[in-house]
């Protein structure tokens, strides 16, 4: 790390800079006792950039960690000579994916804002962040800045995590030396469910260690021993390996208990117990990330499908839900091409579409030319040719996008494909009051399917004895499904489990449960039914029948929720407090009776199916398996259910929403490349994975949801979903070009949305009597 830095280049330019945030793997507490650390960056970033006017974005000087950050770093810049950006350039700073709906995670977000902004005014004065000397440079400024504004506290692992990324080993005054994870070993986190103080714990802890010092030096005895095991078991073989870092959490987790006794403060918390304690009957190991009282649990296994089923057994059971995409050993400091995509363009409809293709260009950093594959002639014939069978055409259909969607911290302009008009404004205007209160929070569940082989009796061996057989079997019928597929395997996909059900004394169906990674996994599963059935035919000495994937992908599910404050639910007449309520009556309404649910259903359809077309993904498949899933409890019930919040004195604060929706969609297979439009959509969304993919499918249908409701208890349906409609209806009568927005004005003007009235209009004012 002693590299000269390169001199500054005679032009200046400011590209956005962004810092990961962190971790702690283990060490918490004994790491300001002088003793070892071990820090893993996660990719969750902190994004400092140029202000975008499209999206009002504007810098906040104001922060005491942009404010201590501005004014080391400048004054840096101007003892080694270089020129420094003008004041008035200071850098916006994005951080939303440091939180869970308003809620923080405890991710370490105000060292990466440090971080970031030191390294935006290196870059500006021509310093590359990525190389050695810069990022050396940028850590001692960054870390007097961050203790500056933190007025001393920390341990300063946070920056040294968010300047050098990686995996770190760090001591207070024992420098940085970057480590390697190994291969072997998978990392997830869960919501501890609440936002923890460090800062109060840390000072409980240390009025507990004046009470009792004894205790306190064996507890961080107890710490640094297991810091030290855990990174002994980083060197060593995965079955080796992995029973160190289960002794190094249980001997970690004794240590936080002994603080907790002395310190008469909360740190291991009846959730955070609750995944310590799944963790340990799955044979993970598991403990606190940071000082405990809340934040995130860390899980460690061997095996990522063992991570999986700790999250579907913890969701399911306890609503504790591993927090999405959070991937160790992120880069450190490093320049962007461009800055995060901001979802929030003010007005978009009032644009004609080539502003509006320039604006998403902008918003999501696409080339302008990609927008060329949403044109309607985009699918070309020869290719159309090649997708079904006595191909005469194509069909076009409008593709939109739908703005203000931020989900899980990061922000999306979500493409809707449909033919309906209101839409796409209806779920933009739904994902503009959810933002407010944070954006969607949500969890997928794996992406396990299930292939079915039905087996029908042959002979007269009894049913309960083919289902032991087949049961019996389970190992070879896994290892048969995986070397049917072993890409998938390779892709780290593949059998996960065997279910065998007897249906009558005749028949029996054996699933199959396959995780199928980025694919929706139709073909993938028929494959492995069709694979399995010798087998099953050979040790049951029954016969096998069909040998097809279940469309139920109720393994499968996508679970997103949200907290909308009432301040934006108020409408001209009405309180945001008593249009809560209306919607919780309302979904009350789509709980009690079927009638009602399937319109509410429908609605959730319109944002759900959009963002399956315009993805190039099976509609038919998604809509064959929400209702089978609504209709799960017995009876047909609706996918998305409201209810208002009150706070202690009983005031209706806010209206969470939540949804749950099978979502086999995938980003490979299918149309979903084929088609040059599905693959500008699924850019416009960033290239997400499948599991992405279904949560903004959900996302989409909650918001969908979330604008019919509030238009249906307040002043109905027809103002807005009508006034756009209008335009469809003008259009149907015959309007053109500047005929269509007088013609539709004048059918909102006299309240009779209607072709016979449209007709009539039309003929007016072409012989110009309108
Ligand atoms: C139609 C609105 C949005 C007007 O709503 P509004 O209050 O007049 O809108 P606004 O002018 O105050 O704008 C608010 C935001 O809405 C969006 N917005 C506003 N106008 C547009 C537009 N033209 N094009 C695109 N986006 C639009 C846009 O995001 C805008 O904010 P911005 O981001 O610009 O700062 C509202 O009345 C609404 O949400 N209505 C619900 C409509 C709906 O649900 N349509 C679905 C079809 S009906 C159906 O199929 C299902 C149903 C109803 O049967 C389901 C059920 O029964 O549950
Ligand atoms: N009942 C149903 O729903 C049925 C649906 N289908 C159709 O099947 C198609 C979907 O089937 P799929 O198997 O998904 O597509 P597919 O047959 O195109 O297969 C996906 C391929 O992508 C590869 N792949 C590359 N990267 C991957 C990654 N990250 N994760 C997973 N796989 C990856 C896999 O090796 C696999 O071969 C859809 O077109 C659907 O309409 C077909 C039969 C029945």
């Amino acid at each position: 790390m002693t590299d000269k830095p390169s001199p500054p280049p005679s032009s200046v330019s400011v590209g956005p800079v962004s810092a990961p945030g962190k971790s702690f793997l283990i060490g918490e507490y004994a790491v300001l006792e002088g003793h070892e650390a071990v820090v893993t960056a996660v990719d969750v970033r902190a994004h400092a950039h140029t202000p975008r006017d499209q999206h009002g974005e504007r810098p906040d000087p104001g922060s005491p960690f942009v404010a201590a950050a501005v004014e080391l770093v400048s004054g840096w810049l101007r003892g080694h000579g270089h020129e420094v950006p003008a004041p008035a350039s200071i850098p916006v700073v994005t951080t939303v994916g440091f939180t869970a709906g308003a809620r923080k995670l405890g991710l370490g977000s105000s060292a990466a804002v440090t971080a970031a902004v030191v390294g935006w005014y290196l870059r500006a004065a021509g310093l590359d962040p990525d190389t050695p000397y810069v990022r050396q440079v940028a850590y001692s400024i960054a870390r007097e800045a961050h203790a500056i504004a933190q007025e001393g506290r920390g341990s300063g692992a946070d920056v040294a995590s968010a300047v050098y990324g990686g995996t770190i080993r760090f001591a207070r005054d024992g420098g940085v030396q970057p480590i390697e994870l190994p291969s072997w070993l998978a990392i997830g986190f869960f919501d501890a469910g609440a936002p923890a103080s460090t800062t109060s714990l840390v000072k409980a802890v240390e009025t507990g260690a004046d009470r009792d010092p004894a205790t306190y030096e064996a507890a961080i005895a107890e710490l640094a021993s297991a810091s030290r095991r855990f990174q002994s078991a980083l060197e060593e073989r995965p079955a080796t390996g992995f029973g160190l870092i289960q002794e190094a959490c249980a001997t970690h987790n004794q240590g936080l208990r002994q603080l907790q006794d002395i310190a008469k403060a909360s740190i291991l918390t009846e959730r955070i117990e609750t995944i310590l304690g799944a963790a340990q009957w799955a044979e993970l190991a598991a403990k606190p990330a940071g000082a405990g009282g809340g934040d995130l649990v860390v899980v460690f296994a061997r095996d990522p499908a063992l991570l999986d089923r700790v999250a579907v057994e913890l969701y399911h059971r306890h609503d504790i839900a591993l927090v999405r995409k959070l991937e160790t050993d992120a880069a450190g400091l490093r320049a962007e091409p461009r800055p995060p995509v901001n979802s929030r363009i003010r007005g978009l409809f009032k644009r004609s579409i080539p502003e509006r293709r320039a604006a998403v260009a902008v918003a999501t950093g696409l080339e302008p030319a990609r927008f060329a594959d949403a044109d309607s002639g985009a699918l070309e014939q020869d290719t159309a040719e090649h997708m079904i069978e006595n191909v005469i055409g194509c069909l076009s259909l409008p593709i939109g996008v739908a703005t203000n969607f931020r989900l899980n911290g990061r922000d999306y302009l979500v493409p809707m494909c449909v033919e309906e008009a209101s839409v796409v404004a209806a779920a933009s205007n739904a994902a503009k009051m959810i933002r407010a209160g944070g954006g969607f929070a949500g969890v997928s569940d794996p992406p396990w399917m299930i292939a079915q082989v039905q087996l029908v009796r042959v002979g007269p061996r009894a049913v309960e004895d083919v289902v032991r057989a087949v049961e019996a079997d389970k190992q070879a019928l896994l290892d048969i499904a995986d070397d049917s597929h072993p890409r998938l395997v390779a892709r780290g996909g593949g059998a996960r489990g065997v279910e065998v059900r007897t249906l009558d004394e005749d028949t029996i169906v054996v699933h199959m449960l396959i995780d199928c990674r980025d694919a929706m996994g139709a073909n993938l599963l028929n494959t492995v039914a069709e694979a399995i059935a010798p087998r099953l035919d050979q040790i049951s000495g029954w016969r096998s029948v069909l040998r097809i994937l279940s469309n139920l992908a109720d393994r499968r599910a996508s679970h997103v929720s949200c907290r909308v404050p009432v301040s934006t639910l108020t409408t001209k007449e009405i309180d945001g407090a008593i249009v809560a309520k209306r919607i919780e009556e309302a979904s009350r309404f789509a709980e009690l009776d079927p009638y009602r649910a399937t319109t509410h259903n429908k609605g959730i359809m319109n944002g759900i199916d959009a963002v399956v077309i315009a993805t190039g993904n099976d509609w038919r498949a998604m809509e064959a398996s929400a209702h089978a899933f609504a209709v799960s409890h017995g009876r047909y019930g609706p996918l998305a259910i409201w209810r208002a919040v009150e706070d202690a004195e009983g005031q209706t604060v806010a209206l969470e929403g939540e949804i749950s929706v099978p979502t086999a969609v995938g980003v490979v297979g299918g149309a979903t490349r084929t088609h040059p439009t599905a693959r500008l959509a699924l850019d416009i969304l960033g290239r997400p994975s499948g599991g992405e993919l279904g949560l903004i499918m959900a996302a989409a249908g909650l918001a969908s949801n979330l604008a019919a409701l509030r238009a249906l208890a307040t002043e109905g349906i027809q103002r807005g979903h009508m006034s756009l409609h209008a335009r469809a209806v003008a259009l149907a009568a015959g309007a053109r070009g500047a005929e269509v927005e007088s013609i539709a004005q004048r059918l909102i003007d006299v309240g009779e949305i209607k072709p016979e009235r449209a007709e009539a209009l039309l003929g007016q004012l072409r012989t110009g009597e309108g």
